[in-house]
């Protein structure tokens, strides 16, 4: 009788952790991914207003200065979210895992330094760590990749975060109303989310499931596509309706308001029919480290 040997785990030790969450936090801030450049080039080639063409251009070049002199896209550092997907045969200790992200947050922000955006929320001490209760955000998922553990590191900007909505609809309200929720939280965030936006929406599942789906959507690459076939469709339409507001880049006219809208779908109660808008700035930052028994890929 063979006897096959089990799998050997990937184990990633809290160090190697620390050091990933503190290099991405940093590169997250000063490098955009391919996936958003492209998103600019794309607006601009069909931009018909003068001044919102003005407007892509100076983004384009900010997005230039900040690579070539090694600075931040944006002053403002957000708040920290590492969003950790843990593959099969992966050995970790879960709450060293929390700390280590934990303790390469305030390092990236004392080291660089960086300002730290985290205050206390009533007392608004701010501690320049860019942590605090329940900061950063942790969400972790498990995936069936096997010896794989990727940490994605996201860093979100308040003027857009500011932009987001949460209407607890009835079925009654259908899907015509959630179409009109979410471009009435269009209308409503203007120009104060910094367009062009990726527009993140949730739609179905609990009012906190709803409200992450929609950033998930919102942080989600350009070009990628919702799962659920009637969330794609819907995604298809409220794009164009949203780029026919007028509101466009920083609120000052144009057709580019949205490089996208992003739909993400949950089951739902049958009583419910519940919409979240969650937004995403110009400055759709984001990097990973992705970690494999050859070795840790830095990507985005
Ligand atoms: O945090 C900031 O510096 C400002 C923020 O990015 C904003 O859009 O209001």
């Amino acid at each position: 009788m063979s006897v096959i040997p089990p799998p050997e785990k990937l184990r990633v030790t809290p160090d190697a952790i620390e050091e990933a969450a503190k290099l991405l936090y940093i590169r997250a801030l000063k490098i955009l991914p391919d996936d958003i450049k492209q998103g600019f080039f794309r607006l601009d080639a069909s931009e018909t207003d003068g001044l919102a063409r003005s407007v892509l251009a100076t983004m384009i070049e900010n997005i230039a200065v900040a690579e070539r002199t090694e600075n931040l896209l944006c002053q403002d550092t957000g708040i920290p979210i590492f969003n950790v997907q843990i593959g099969r045969d992966v050995e970790l200790d879960g709450w060293a895992l929390k700390q280590a992200i934990a303790r390469g947050t305030e390092r990236a922000t004392r080291e660089h330094p960086l300002r730290s955006s985290v205050v206390h929320p009533i007392t608004r001490v701010n501690a320049h760590t860019s942590c605090g209760a329940h900061v950063p955000v942790i969400n972790i998922d498990f995936v069936e990749t096997p010896r794989t553990l990727r940490l994605e590191m996201i860093p979100k900007g308040s003027g857009s975060e500011n932009g987001s909505f949460l209407q607890m609809l009835i079925p009654a309200d259908g899907l015509a109303g959630v179409k009109r929720f979410v471009v009435d939280a269009a209308i409503k965030a203007g120009g104060k989310v910094c367009p062009p936006t990726i527009l993140g929406v949730g739609v179905g599942g609990t009012s906190d499931l709803c409200m992450h789906l929609a950033k998930v959507a919102a942080t989600r690459p350009l070009g990628s596509v919702c799962a659920d076939a009637e969330g794609a469709k819907l995604e298809v339409e409220l794009s164009e309706a949203v780029n026919s507001l007028g509101i466009g880049p920083q609120g000052l006219g144009g057709d580019s308001t949205a490089f996208a809208v992003h739909v993400e779908v949950a089951a739902t109660h049958i009583t419910m029919n519940p919409v979240a808008v969650n937004v995403q700035c110009h400055s759709a930052r984001r990097a990973s480290a992705t970690f494999t028994p050859e070795g840790v890929v830095i990507g985005f």
